[in-house]
């Protein structure tokens, strides 16, 4: 893109000489050259008479005139004309010509010039061949003026370009001037060829020797010469390094000594002339881009003469794009077309292919080497085949763990994925802590081990044999993980090592903080009524409150069940004499859906083992549903005597772990249907859910002892068991209607209810404090029970009505001190008083007895707004009052004060 291009390169030119030039009114950049030349040689300090060749637009001239001494002569020349300078004279002339030489004869008349400055470069447009050419011409041309008007001693600065005329100038050079030194100033762009010679000590021979500014001469002859004194050894080490460019162009050297021949553009066409006819067709061939077939006649009968193809056309095209074959094609059709020209005879050509044979075999790459070098870079190509193919199936393997793929995708076939644990069709994306199935844990070895060998893979890719070692890891892995075994094995003892470990930092925890231990053992008691009903509980309760008695002393004990095993076992064994059906309870909740239905027959009546008033809300309700009914009730099995033994506790730690014994099917078919509820209650009082015996009150019976809900003054539950809040209260709005009592019912089914008790404990601890259904409430049922609270809130609180109490007690006492004060006062026995003096001091003993003092208050009343100044009684004011005034009333505490201290002051 040309513009593109251009404004990249407009924009790299503005560097900080440019934005330097600007500021300090320079009209060039390239005035910063000058200065550092003069800097590093000081050849204008010491200078009268200057001239600068190639001037425009005035850089250089303004420089001159700035540091020069004055007075000066600075005469400036260019093929453009310079805007005028003080001081400084200015002339169009192209500085090749004789014109320019007469004018700068006319300017400087017998003067000669201390320094000669040369910054000429040709105008852009030509090619850079011809570019470079015309440069060194412009500097032999600014050479020749230099000698005809230099002073001896005198300084003559130029630029040239670093190409193949370099040296042949600096040569020159230094047969006029005593010190020649090339330097590249810092302003000039390292990516310009440009560097400065500056030559000092001009020697101003006599006689000068035309040939030396002769550019046909200076820069032919020496060329010619080289060439003749070339030798013929020479002149084949030189074919063979040439024939080594051509055939590995990747190795050819770099032209240290500058620039390379001809190597100035970036595109370089020849004639195919001189491929054909020149002897130096080698050099032709390396230095060209392209060979062109019309550029003479020559070349364009060439183009159409039978020998050559269309294929060597298209390679002369772009002759940096062919391999060793082409060239070597190219190199075989120019010996053909001399054949064919009588250029050579066919003995010179066998010759010379006998020659270039020979050098293709000098040449330091063999056959063999090739072959290796070919050997080698193939190797490689597979190696880094292989390297990306690993990393794919790296890729796909986790994609694959990210639940992104199949184990197909990642190369897996059946019988691999079998080997390795991945299990077709398994959809169970979760992973579960306990009751790990055989195929997650093969899946997750799977992935695990699938996933090592893949990081294994990445890791070692550099190795040749690195697949084989990928290969016997993934056996190893297969091997490892073949017995199902195994991994339950391991997987189930990393499980109980975690829970024992959380265990242990449970019970660390409680150690430490009483607060929890008193919270735990709350819970363990709502678990445990939770499950067996309230009336274990109660009984409890009411066995610590009769401690004295037998029974209290066995309630005793049993209050202690829950921090004694031990005393718990004896008590329990006990009860379990007394009932052995109640340990027909314990079973699991989640088994417990395979137990009764409601045409359960008769007999097995009197073997349904639990009474359900024995169990709480939650339990019943569990039991109620109607799945049940759809299920069979297996016939109950005798109780099995090693469950008799067991203590309620036993039973219940058994239940909250999860853990059953053989008989716990047994124990699941003693669980009673809903019917059997009804028939075995059907004598029995039902409130809200909770049974009630009047006859068998603090009894036990079945097992369990009832203790009968409290009865508000309506004859409702008491408190207990009352609505008082807005989810109960949609609750039971819902339970009066059929089917709105149908949904709560299902909904009572969610993921809240029926927690996988084989949970690990810390999992269920943390997800207890979350986990709970958030009920629905309505809008009437919140107003209910905010108007509730409000009146329990309007009523005394019980502190308050025994303050009240108290003194209304505290009143009657003073009273009736007062009337016997009275009645003695008024029973007079001696008549020492009169009747008004009694009625006085009886009306006195009344008001103390009210607590009224005798003393009537006296208001003080401030004389401002509508009283300042009033006369008389204040407004709004009964009784009696004295009128004050801010001030008066400032003034009087103050008296006070000072009466005060004069006090303590005599008193000292
Ligand atoms: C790089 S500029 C010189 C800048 C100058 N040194 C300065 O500081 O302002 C090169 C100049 O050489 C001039 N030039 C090229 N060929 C010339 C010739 N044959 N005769 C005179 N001037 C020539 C161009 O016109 C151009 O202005």
């Amino acid at each position: 893109m040309p513009g593109r291009t251009a404004k990249k390169y407009a924009k790299g030119r503005l560097d900080k000489y440019y934005h330097m030039a600007k500021e300090q009114g320079y009209r060039a950049r390239s005035a910063f050259k000058l200065i550092q030349l003069n800097k590093k040689y000081n050849f204008l300090e010491k200078s009268k008479c200057l001239v600068d060749l190639c001037a425009a637009p005035g850089g250089w001239l303004q420089v001159a005139s700035k540091y020069m001494p004055k007075p000066n002569v600075i005469i400036g020349l260019d093929l453009v004309p310079i805007k005028p300078i003080p001081g400084v004279i200015t002339h169009v002339e192209d500085i090749t010509t004789q014109k320019c030489r007469a004018t700068l004869k006319k300017e400087l008349k017998t003067w000669k010039a201390d320094v000669f400055l040369h910054d000429g470069a040709p105008n852009v447009g030509v090619s850079w061949i011809q570019d470079a050419f015309t440069q060194s011409e412009l500097v032999l041309a600014s050479l020749k003026l230099a000698t005809e008007f230099l002073m001896v001693g005198g300084c003559f600065v130029t630029k040239v370009f670093r190409s193949k005329d370099y040296n042949k100038l600096i040569w020159v050079f230094n047969q006029f001037f005593g010190k020649v030194e090339a330097t590249k100033p810092a302003s000039s762009r390292n990516v310009s060829a440009e560097i400065f010679v500056v030559c000092r000590e001009y020697k101003a021979p006599k006689k000068v020797d035309p040939r030396l500014l002769d550019p046909k001469y200076v820069f032919k002859e020496i060329d010619d010469v080289a060439d003749e004194d070339m030798d013929e050894k020479k002149k084949k080490e030189r074919q063979g390094a040439l024939l080594n460019d051509l055939f590995h162009p990747e190795k050819r050297k770099r032209h240290r000594t500058g620039y390379a021949d001809g190597d100035y553009t970036l595109h370089i066409a020849n004639n195919i002339a001189d491929f054909i006819k020149g002897p130096d067709f080698l050099t032709t061939l390396t230095g060209s881009n392209e060979l062109r077939f019309d550029m003479d006649d020559f070349g364009k009968a060439m183009a159409e003469h039978p020998i050559t193809t269309e294929e060597i056309i298209a390679c002369c095209k772009d002759l940096k794009v062919l391999g060793k074959k082409d060239f070597k094609d190219l190199l075989k059709w120019r010996d053909a077309m001399r054949l064919d020209l009588g250029i050579t005879t066919k003995k010179a050509a066998k010759d010379d292919d006998e020659g270039e044979e020979e050098e293709v075999a000098n040449d330091p790459e063999s056959l063999a080497d090739q072959l290796d070098a070919e050997r080698k870079i193939a190797a490689s190509r597979q190696k880094r085949e292989k390297r990306k193919a690993r990393e794919r199936k790296a890729k796909q393997l986790i994609k694959f763990r990210l639940g992104m793929g199949t184990p197909s995708d990642i190369g897996l076939d059946a019988s691999e994925a079998g080997a390795m644990g991945i299990m077709d069709g398994d959809d169970e994306g979760l992973f579960r802590m306990n009751g790990v199935s055989s195929e997650d844990v093969k899946k997750t070895q799977a992935i695990t081990a699938a996933e090592q060998a893949a990081a294994d893979l990445m890791l070692t890719d550099s190795e040749d044999d690195n697949e084989d070692d990928s290969e016997l890891d993934d056996e190893d892995d297969a091997a490892e993980y073949d017995s199902d075994e195994d991994v339950h094995r391991k997987m189930s003892h990393l499980e109980n090592k975690l829970d024992t470990l959380y265990e242990q930092f449970c019970e660390r925890r409680i150690d430490k903080d009483p607060s929890l231990r008193v919270k735990k053992q709350k819970e363990g008691a709502k678990a445990f009524e939770e499950w067996y009903g309230i009336e274990f509980d109660n009984k409890r309760k009411r066995a610590t409150d009769d401690v004295d008695g037998e029974e209290g002393a066995a309630g005793a004990d049993e209050s202690s069940d829950f921090s004694d095993d031990t005393s718990d076992d004896s008590d329990m064994e006990r009860q379990q004499r007394k009932k052995p059906a109640l340990k027909q309870v314990a079973g699991k909740k989640r088994k417990a859906t395979a137990v009764t239905t409601p045409e359960a027959p008769e007999e097995e009546e009197e073997d349904a083992t639990v009474d359900p008033r024995a169990l709480s809300k939650r339990a019943r309700v569990f039991f109620d549903n109607p799945l049940f009914k759809s299920l069979e009730q297996p016939k109950p099995k005798p109780a099995a005597p090693k469950d008799a033994k067991l203590t309620k506790k036993d039973l219940f730690a058994k239940e909250m772990n999860g853990t059953d014994d053989e008989d716990g099917d047994s124990d699941l078919d003693a669980v009673p249907t809903r019917q059997e509820v009804k028939k075995n209650n059907k004598k029995k009082m039902m409130i809200d859910g909770f049974e009630e015996d009047s006859e068998d009150e603090g009894k036990e019976t079945n097992g369990f002892e009832v203790v009968p809900a409290g009865l508000d003054i309506n004859g409702r539950p008491d408190d207990n068991f009352a609505i008082t809040t807005a989810e109960a209260y949609t609750l039971a709005q819902k339970m009066v209607r059929k089917s709105s009592k149908r949904d709560v019912i299902d909904e009572a089914y969610n993921r809240y209810a029926f927690n996988d008790p084989e949970l690990p404990d810390w999992f269920t601890t943390d997800e207890s404090r979350h986990n709970k259904p958030s009920l629905p409430i309505t809008k009437e049922a919140v107003t209910i029970i905010r108007q509730k609270q409000r009146s329990l809130d309007a009523r005394p609180i019980k502190k308050v009505a025994e303050a009240k109490f108290r003194k209304q007690m505290r009143t009657a006492r003073r009273l009736e001190k007062m009337l016997k004060k009275a009645n003695n006062v008024m029973d007079d026995e001696g008549g020492e008083m009169s009747e008004k003096s009694k009625l006085l001091e009886v009306s006195k003993l009344k008001r103390k007895a009210k607590g009224k003092s005798d003393t009537k208050k006296t208001e003080v009343v401030v004389a401002r707004g509508v009283n300042r100044a009033k006369q008389g009684r204040p407004k709004g004011v009964k009784g009696r009052y004295k009128m004050v005034d801010p001030r008066m009333k400032k003034e009087v505490r103050a008296e006070k004060r000072a009466a005060k201290a004069n006090g303590r002051k005599r008193r000292k």
